[in-house]
């Protein structure tokens, strides 16, 4: 299993490093265009062997698409592709659970407390799921371009209403649904956006055109989208540093979305160590 994971900056790619290398030797540092990969083998207890390979491509949905085809065309070429691309790093959250039409949005502050897991049946018709609070952990069972489209008299329309590309991308069911039971997670839509929120209009409106979303980032949708050019299925996991929101940088809680993030990676590290695909991305 061969697995490319993909953050923006490097203290997020070394918080991931740190969670995989719980079983791993130190990791090694090899040149891609435009990049450098950390190259981590971890030993798996049982199954086949574990090249975790952690890239960080920098900010935006572009620099994510562009690192992530850089690395995926470098493996393909060099004869040995990736299985899963995985988009990494801290994010913010929705705070608010509930149904899209009682669903406030938090006016800047962030509840602290444990993750409150969404019903493992969960699907992307499902009902909203639950809040993402400061420090949990987020698994995208769909991954969303939220403002990729063009501004309307009759309001945003996605590219997709204006007969052009794709702007969701589903990460395996199976696969999405055992890393968020193995680390806890809130399940949902997370959004990927080039600008990131900062007032309490903007998500509402986020939330009103994306019911499902639990969390916003700026990469999830790139990766998925260079992954997908290569048939590579992909996943999103993030850790909440902030509330989507009024912004208040000072309220970011960066080092606790790291150290969270450290722990996911720690705990589903060994769940890719066993995991294969079909062509229909179920488990094996
Ligand atoms: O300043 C630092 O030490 C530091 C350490 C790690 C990461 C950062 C970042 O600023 C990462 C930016 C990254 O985070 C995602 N993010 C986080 N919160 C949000 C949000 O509310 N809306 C959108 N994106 C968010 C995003 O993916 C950025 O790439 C700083």
């Amino acid at each position: 299993m061969r697995v490319l994971i993909v953050t923006a900056v490097p203290a997020e790619r070394d918080a991931v490093v740190r969670g995989v290398g719980a079983t791993a030797p130190e990791p090694a540092e090899l040149p891609v265009p435009g990049g450098v990969l950390h190259r981590l083998s971890p030993a798996p207890p049982t199954g086949p062997p574990l090249t975790v390979d952690v890239l960080a491509a920098g900010v935006g949905p572009a620099a994510a698409a562009a690192g992530t085809a850089a690395a995926l065309t470098a493996a393909a070429v060099a004869r040995t592709p990736y299985d899963l691309a995985v988009s990494a790093g801290i994010g913010g959250g929705f705070t608010i659970a509930g149904p899209a039409t009682a669903r406030p949005v938090a006016a800047g502050s962030v509840a602290a407390g444990p993750a409150t897991t969404a019903p493992s049946t969960a699907g992307p018709a499902a009902a909203p799921p639950a809040a993402a609070r400061l420090g949990s952990v987020v698994v995208a069972d769909a991954i969303v371009a939220a403002d990729l489209g063009a501004e309307t008299p009759d309001g945003f329309a996605a590219v997709t209403d204006l007969g052009f590309g794709t702007v969701e991308h589903l990460p395996p069911a199976p696969l999405v649904a055992a890393v968020a039971e193995a680390t806890d997670a809130v399940r949902g839509t997370v959004l990927t956006v080039s600008t990131v929120t900062g007032s309490a209009e903007r998500a509402a409106e986020l939330l009103r055109r994306h019911p499902r979303a639990v969390a916003e980032a700026m990469e999830g949708f790139g990766v998925a989208e260079a992954a997908a050019a290569q048939s590579v299925p992909a996943l999103e996991v993030r850790t909440v540093s902030n509330a989507v929101g009024p912004r208040d940088r000072a309220a970011w809680r960066i080092g606790e979305a790291l150290e969270a993030l450290t722990g996911a990676f720690a705990t589903i590290a060994p769940l890719l160590g066993t995991w294969t695909f079909d062509p229909e991305g179920t488990r094996q």
